[in-house]
């Protein structure tokens, strides 16, 4: 049996979440220990958010050099994915993460490298190079072990060469065809990057449209886009078999499903259709949870169970850092007995970093009408908006409020527009704050900004 070391809180998995909830806590004088199987950070700096994001700067800067022979003279483009690739590099020191652990051990945490399980209430066993270690929390442990990408079960493809949000981010050129499978955040971020960047890009994507979850008039405005930049998106489609020739023999071959089935030939493909949270193996049954259930289900105060708690996208409350950073806000107030507001995901935001960005806040029309809602909706087009229209090509979106008519307040929000995300803003406080819809008219939009498409969409309400 390993010797049991007594510690204050384990964290286990030291992604966005557990980073930060294990050197506030250490920070605070608890005696913590986090433990990591992988790169201390997580899948957002090394493979995720700031590699995605990275990729997407470059690529609309090609898009802007594009207009430029419609707008302002003469450009001529010529793509290249390697200095993109040597930011991407340098932003995550080459896949280490010293900037991460030094951090984290300068602020007195315990960093201890393995894979590592619960054991029982307060108790984790890590196993690490050197051998088996037991941990026994006093206050508890906090469980913030993540999602890793998942593939469905397409016959050929397991056992061919394809990408995930793992190899992707490695990339220093940008194939000549690039096929992608799913068409939510991830497949359609990097689809239009990677088409930007010169490859002929086919999307496919099983359900009936594009960011499924988002608003109809948004994912219409994204898809509109792509198809303007000559990205092949198509929808409804079942890929029935995937070949791989070899890597000198000519790339993948997709075969859909139909009468008769079209086959997609690429030379890479990416492979983007959801995650499968880092839950199986790590004892949730020790615990007296169901290791099958998909999620850690949490309460207001993210408590999971005796002496646990979970932070980040194990929780099923929103697969976003800020949401996981959000969590762990509330867990290092809880474990640490101080004053904090209950964990509240009403205006819960979300950016697709697509061109045009999908901004989103709280509930979308179908999610309001499912809840209940008296539901009114307002929507302006970004293109017969003053800016919109001054902006020319490239200016495709929409506005759409989503309120409850019985109580005057918007419960969502969505911007399809150049900055999206950012005007957003606007309506992420709008919904947190409950502010009145006769408050919002009332404000001043400045000309010509793309908030003023948010007023046309306000206008747009009855409410
Ligand atoms: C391509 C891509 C782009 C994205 N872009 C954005 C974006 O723009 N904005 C946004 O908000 N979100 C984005 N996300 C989502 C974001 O990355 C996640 O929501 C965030 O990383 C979740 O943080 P987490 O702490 O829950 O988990 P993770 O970051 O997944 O970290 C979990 C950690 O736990 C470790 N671990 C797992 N099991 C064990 C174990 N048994 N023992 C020890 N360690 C373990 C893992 O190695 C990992 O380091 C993106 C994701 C991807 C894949
Ligand atoms: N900007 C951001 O905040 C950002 C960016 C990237 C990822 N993320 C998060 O990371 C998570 C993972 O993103 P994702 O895009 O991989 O997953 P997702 O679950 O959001 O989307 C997967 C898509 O793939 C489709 N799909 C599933 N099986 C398929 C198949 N066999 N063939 C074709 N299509 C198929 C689904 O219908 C869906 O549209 C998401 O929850 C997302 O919110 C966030």
């Amino acid at each position: 049996m390993s010797a049991e070391h007594a510690v204050d809180v384990v964290v286990l998995g030291l992604g966005a979440g557990g980073e930060y909830a294990a050197i506030k806590l250490a920070r605070a004088g608890l005696v913590v220990v986090g433990v990591e199987r992988d790169l201390v950070g997580g899948e957002c700096p090394f493979w995720g958010c700031t590699p995605s994001k990275l990729m997407i700067r470059g690529a609309h800067v090609l898009a802007e050099a594009r207009h430029v022979d419609e707008l302002a003279g003469r450009a001529v483009v010529e793509p290249d994915l390697g200095p993109t690739a040597a930011r991407i590099r340098e932003a995550n020191h080459d896949w280490t993460d010293d900037g991460h652990s030094g951090p984290l051990r300068e602020a007195g945490v315990r960093l201890v490298r393995g894979r590592g399980r619960l054991d029982g209430p307060g108790r984790v066993v890590v196993e690490t190079t050197a051998g088996t270690e037991t941990y026994v929390a006093g206050r508890g442990v906090v469980l913030a072990t993540g999602t890793e990408a998942d593939a469905p079960p397409v016959p050929g493809l397991a056992g061919t060469p394809y990408w995930t949000n793992r190899e992707v981010v490695h990339a220093t050129a940008a194939p000549a065809r690039l096929g992608v499978l799913g068409g939510g955040p991830i497949g359609a971020e990097l689809a239009q990057a990677f088409a930007r960047f010169g490859s002929a890009v086919t999307l496919l994507e099983a359900g009936p449209r594009l960011l499924g979850p988002e608003e109809p008039e948004a994912s219409a405005a994204v898809a509109a886009a792509f198809a303007r930049e000559g990205i092949d998106v198509r929808t409804g489609v079942e890929v029935e078999q995937v070949d791989h020739g070899g890597r000198d023999g000519g790339g993948f071959r997709l075969r859909l499903a139909g009468d008769p089935g079209a086959e997609v030939e690429v030379d890479e493909l990416l492979v983007a259709t959801g995650r499968r949270p880092n839950l199986r193996g790590i004892g949730l049954e020790t615990v007296g949870l169901d290791p099958d259930a998909g999620r850690v289900a949490v309460d207001e105060r993210l408590r999971a169970g005796e002496r646990l708690w979970a932070v980040g996208d194990v929780t099923g409350e929103g697969p976003f850092t800020h949401v996981a950073k959000y969590q762990a806000v509330g867990v290092v107030a809880n474990v640490l007995g101080r004053e904090v507001r209950p964990a509240d995901y009403r205006a819960l935001t979300r950016v697709t970093f697509t061109d045009p960005e999908v901004g989103a806040v709280g509930l979308t029309e179908q999610q309001a009408r499912e809840a209940g809602v008296d539901v009114r909706v307002g929507l302006a087009d970004v293109p017969r908006s003053s800016r919109g229209w001054m902006h020319g090509p490239g200016n495709e979106g929409v506005v759409k409020v989503v309120a409850d008519a019985a109580r005057g307040v918007l419960v969502g929000g969505t911007v399809a527009a150049p900055y999206g995300g950012e005007v957003m803003g606007l309506l992420s406080t709008a919904v947190h704050a409950e502010v009145p819809v006769e408050v919002l008219r009332g404000m001043h939009f400045p000309f010509p900004t793309f908030q003023r498409t948010i007023e046309a969409a306000l206008k747009a309400l009855d409410v």
